[in-house]
């Protein structure tokens, strides 16, 4: 296996205390389990070997590529709305970064490697399940098109952890994200009133993921940076939103400055859709169930705002009010959003409302089809492309629909609106059709497909884990070779809990 020379540019860019250089511990027996060759081959790094010996001594961390200087970064955060004043890569490091083909720079950080400065008794390891997990999930999450880290390699060390159900495999994943900064990066230089150090962290979080910004003047620049990570963070949950997804620990330190989604530990894609599913077993009051993740983002801005203030004016009450005309554009910047993203999943033009039809407005038709689907709890996934399989002013697919909404009496009536919208923006049922396959996913990495491969993975057999990648590749297609995939859990399938397996 070939890989380009890594440089960790971190240490060039952050202040001197946010970072500890740490070696990975190397592992008694490394094994490789997953490769991901196509993002390998983005990253130039040569796939001749994958599974190699050597190939796993390098993504356990038990070798080192060259130029590798491992770090861990610190960070502080909001966990369930309480501050943590440190917290920081307790069981990471970053090795370094490389470039993609395009030009892109993408950290490479094993997650998994063994205690650091940051560890807080922990073991500073991870165990198989929510490696796997992490690896299954954040590439389905690529592949819906969706902002997100991305999995290189799953490995085992050969030794085991303990952890809430018993003994589990220890194992590593190599992670590849824009970068690693989060919200919670901010967080602990503005928990030690220090400036200096958040200035340097806004810098570098303009130079590496808004360099648009960098020729504005400070301290416009640090506002502009605000309502930069405001627009993406709002994107970003809309297409959480868009895919039944529910992160399960959106903390400030699991929210990233670049926008990708980061830290799948109890997340789950939401099957029989109720807005306030939450699956996390740690979530106890619903703070993060999926109709609460726009108000949580926006509560984690506040945050991120109040970390700013002293870079925004030296006058406090000035610096507040800056702050909060940037976080009270958010709701409209994520209503606009919202009904945009609705608007393609009913393969639908604007959302503007259109004086031409007398129904309701796009965003009115979408949320009247949420509160249908949430009345009767149906598969979120599998409603958006029922509505695919016929137009809505059809016999046979009213009768369809009909009878998945448990004969409900608003279902014709929502037809009819929406035929009436669509006959209103003179769109075809081939161009419907075409949109919505754009945004409505048939396949998504359902909980207890997830689950049943691990289990398999636990045994020895990563045929399933295999599998389940593969067919999560083409998310937009039906998948004729994994049909099951498409199906909700039966009653006894379900999944009701997630857990972080920390
Ligand atoms: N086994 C462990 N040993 C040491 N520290 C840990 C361990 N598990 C979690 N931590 C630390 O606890 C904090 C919260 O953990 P959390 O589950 O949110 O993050 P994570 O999944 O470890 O990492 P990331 O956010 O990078 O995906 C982090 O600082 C993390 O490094
Ligand atoms: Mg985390």
């Amino acid at each position: 296996m070939e890989i380009p020379t890594l440089e960790n540019r971190y240490p060039a860019h952050l202040p001197a205390d946010g970072f500890r250089r740490c070696e990975p511990v190397a592992a008694a027996d490394p094994e490789l389990l997953l490769w991901n060759r196509d993002l390998a081959a983005e990253l130039g790094i040569d796939n001749e070997s994958p599974d190699s010996q050597r190939t796993a001594r390098l993504w356990t961390g038990t070798e080192l590529p060259e130029g590798t200087v491992p770090i861990a970064l610190a960070y502080a955060g909001h966990q369930f709305g309480q501050p943590v004043p440190q917290l920081g890569d307790g069981r990471a490091v970053v090795l370094g970064q490389l470039t993609d083909r395009s030009g892109r720079r993408h950290d490479l950080q094993l997650k998994g490697s063994g205690p650091t400065p940051f560890s807080r008794g922990g073991d500073g390891r991870a165990a198989l399940g929510p490696v796997l997990r992490e690896f299954v999930v954040s590439e389905a999450m690529h592949a819906l098109g969706i902002p997100t880290t991305r999995a290189l390699a799953a490995t085992t060390t050969g030794e085991t952890v303990h952890r809430q159900f018993g003994p589990e495999p220890g194992a590593v994943l190599t992670r590849v994200a824009a970068s690693h900064l989060r919200f919670g990066s901010f967080e602990y230089y503005a928990h030690r009133g220090d400036t200096a150090g958040l200035r340097c962290q806004a810098d570098t979080t303009i130079e590496w993921h808004f360099p648009a910004l960098r020729a504005q003047p400070a301290p416009m620049r640090y506002l502009a940076l605000l309502r930069a990570v405001m627009e993406r963070t709002a994107t970003l949950v809309n297409e959480w939103l868009r895919v039944g997804f529910i992160h399960g620990v959106m903390n400030t330190d699991n929210m990233t400055l670049s926008g990708e989604t980061l830290d799948y530990g109890p997340c789950a894609f939401m099957d029989h859709f109720r807005p306030d599913r939450v699956y996390s077993s740690v979530d106890r009051h619903g703070r993060y169930a999926w109709n609460q993740q726009p108000r949580m983002a926006h509560w984690n801005l506040a945050r991120l705002a109040e970390c700013l203030l002293p870079l925004l004016d030296e006058d406090d009450n000035a610096a507040v009010d800056a702050a909060e005309a940037v976080l009270g554009e958010y709701p409209d910047r994520f209503a606009i959003g919202h009904d945009h993203m609705l608007a393609r999943k009913l393969g639908l033009a604007a959302t503007e409302d259109d004086p031409r039809c007398a129904g309701s407005t796009v965003s009115e038709l979408g949320e009247r089809l949420l509160a249908l689907m949430a009345r009767h709890e149906v598969d979120f996934t599998n409603t958006w492309r029922l509505l695919m399989q016929g137009p809505p002013d059809n016999r046979e697919q009213v009768e369809r629909l009909r009878e998945w909404f448990d004969h409900d009496e608003g279902v014709e009536d929502w037809l009819a609106d929406y035929a009436g919208r669509l006959r209103a923006q003179g769109i075809e049922e081939t161009a419907r059709i075409r949109r919505m396959t754009a945004a409505n996913p048939a396949v998504i990495p359902r909980n207890h497909r997830v689950e049943m491969a691990l289990e398999a993975a636990r045994g020895g057999d990563l045929a399933p884990t295999r599998r389940l990648i593969d067919a999560l590749q083409t998310p937009y297609q039906s998948p004729e070779g994994f049909p099951e995939l498409a199906l909700p859990p039966g009653p006894r399938e379900i999944v009701p809990a997630t857990f972080c397996g920390t």
